[in-house]
């Protein structure tokens, strides 16, 4: 079925070394590492959820969403998408058809579609351990100085509940930590055809090998490649529209002069691409042009090209290496900026590829995302593992890959929360996971995923520097590229830190995260077509 898109966006095999977390693993007894699990509280019903306050990632297009949005909300959000159905298409975004991927001719692909429906598959039965739950709250919030959060662009709003939440945790004895069987664990409905054990290898759909070759050479569709391209080129407008008007401004009846290429350095620097990249577009644009008549035009095909080549050595499929079983991926990032969501899209493709995903609420400070995750875990088929609020999240994570393990899950994806970079407690805890982690296998997490919110702007740049310093963060995905004007960044990022990026998200919806298309992305923001 589907494992044609799979095929695209994420690829099989041992991960280079180089892009393994740097020592982020150490060797203490886990016994010690492990913090208290559980509180007193048990895990929160549905209604009884009472969402922490959030910090606001101020002046993105999602901000006029709650982000601790209902569950009703949630459930709508997540009820627009049915993973696994009939029909390989409806696998598939909207957007994009079966021969999009480029890999198999379009009647293979309905042979595997034949193949692989899992018709009839239901949500699985649900074992809740947790009746309700009230976090108690302390009467002391930790005091953040404004300038502090205001140098990071960022606004905190850590409640009380969540700095005493993490307290209590920190009191608790050994003994107490929670048990696997206190976790809330949801098994999807069994359903061999979409799932099935592929402990030795995984089954691929007819016509497709774990090897790298076959991807290359099969044609495109180009109706639904240009569908995609058109919403990447609608995401990026308001970047694109402000970077060339300013550029056709500057290059109204002038020729190219040293003014007007440092004015439109100057101009590069501003829309986030940062220096490295400006020089680049200016310097080819001298070498080329000088003293000649420019047009804004000529300028944003050189600057298109310039882009394509800062961003192509980044530009990769996610790689899973199956052998592990599971391939585990972490998702760290400050709050606000897609995890939970990413996930769910992340499941949902890799469920309805027909691999076993199991999905691990580790943000244990917020009830909310809990309960965002198993939506998203219900409506991908996933299983899903989450413990009670304010849990050791370490400890949540050391059971989940157990349990992953235990049910041959293929890949376990693990949630953290939100933490902003200057919160040294919880960057503490996020190193505490990976190391854990790493005492059931020296080389998990496998995958260290931050996820990017565009709208940040240059705090981004700052965010990955201190990531992947603590959890050894080996891969990016960028959200919120639809609306911003702030798109340019991924540029400077992928220029200073030249980390793999495997998505985008330029939406809210399952459909809205794509693989990251070097040659899209450069065209997109410099307003050209394909
Ligand atoms: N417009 C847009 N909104 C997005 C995108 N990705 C996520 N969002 C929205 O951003 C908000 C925050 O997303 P979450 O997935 O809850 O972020 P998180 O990082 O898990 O947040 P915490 O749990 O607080 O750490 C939600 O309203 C999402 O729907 C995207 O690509 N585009």
């Amino acid at each position: 079925m589907a494992f044609n898109f799979i095929k695209k966006v994420f690829t099989f095999g041992p991960k280079p070394e180089e892009e393994h977390a740097p020592g982020a693993v150490e060797t203490k007894a886990l016994e010690t590492e492990l913090e208290p699990h559980s509180r007193e509280e048990n895990l929160p019903v549905a209604a009884d959820l009472v969402p922490a306050e959030e910090v606001d990632t101020a002046g993105g297009p999602a901000d006029d969403v709650a982000e601790d949005a209902s569950i009703e909300e949630l459930a709508e959000q997540a009820e627009a998408f049915t993973p696994v159905e009939d029909d390989v298409s409806e696998v598939l975004p909207p957007e994009m058809h079966v021969g999009d991927v480029g890999l198999v001719p379009l009647s293979l692909l309905e042979d595997e579609a034949e193949l692989d429906t899992p018709a009839g598959s239901t949500l699985g039965e649900t074992v809740p351990v947790a009746p309700s739950l009230q976090p108690e709250i302390g009467d002391e919030a930790e005091d953040d100085s404004v300038a502090e959060l205001a140098s990071l662009g960022e606004t905190e709003e850590t409640s009380a509940a969540e700095l005493t939440a993490e307290a209590d945790v920190e009191q608790q004895p050994i003994a107490d930590r929670a048990s696997p069987t206190e976790h809330e664990v949801s098994t999807p409905a069994e359903d061999d055809s979409v799932s099935g054990d592929i402990s030795a290898t995984p089954v691929l759909p007819k016509g497709f090998a774990t090897g790298p070759a076959a991807s290359e050479s099969a044609p495109l569709v180009p109706a639904s490649r240009l569908s995609w391209f058109q919403r990447l080129r609608a995401g990026l407008a308001r970047t694109s529209s402000q970077l060339t008007g300013q550029i056709a401004a500057l290059f109204t009846k002038r020729k190219l002069d040293d003014d007007t290429l440092q004015d439109l350095e100057d101009l590069l620097i501003q829309a986030d691409l940062g220096v490295e990249t400006a020089m680049r577009v200016t310097d080819t644009l001298a070498s080329e042009r000088y003293g000649k008549d420019v047009t804004g035009e000529d300028v944003s095909r050189i600057m298109a090209s310039e882009i394509a080549k800062v961003l192509k050595p980044v530009a990769k499929p996610l790689q899973l290496d199956l052998t592990h079983k599971p391939h585990v991926i972490l998702v760290v990032g400050v709050n606000g900026t897609g995890k939970t969501t990413t996930i769910g899209k992340l499941a949902a493709k890799l469920s309805g590829a027909g691999l076993k995903v199991m999905v691990a609420a580790g943000d244990t400070f917020r009830a909310a995302a809990i309960e965002q995750l198993k939506i998203w875990a219900d409506r991908t088929k996933s299983e899903f593992i989450g413990t009670k609020l304010g849990a050791d999240a370490a400890g949540l994570a050391y059971d989940a890959f157990e349990q992953a393990k235990a049910k041959k899950c293929d890949v376990l994806i693990i949630d953290t929360a939100g933490r902003l970079q200057n919160k040294a407690e919880l960057m503490a805890e996020l190193e505490k996971i990976v190391r854990v982690l790493g005492k059931l296998d020296p080389d998990a997490p496998h995958t260290v995923l931050q996820t990017l919110d565009a709208t940040t702007g240059q705090n981004a740049l700052s965010q990955v520097e201190i990531f992947r310093n603590v959890a050894g963060v080996n891969g990016l995905i960028m959200t919120k590229l639809d609306g911003t004007a702030r798109g340019g960044i991924l540029v400077a990022i992928s220029a200073k830190h030249k980390l793999p990026v495997y998505f985008i998200g330029v939406g809210e919806g399952v459909d809205d995260l794509e693989p990251f298309e070097a040659e899209d992305f450069a065209h997109a923001i410099a307003g050209l077509g394909q």
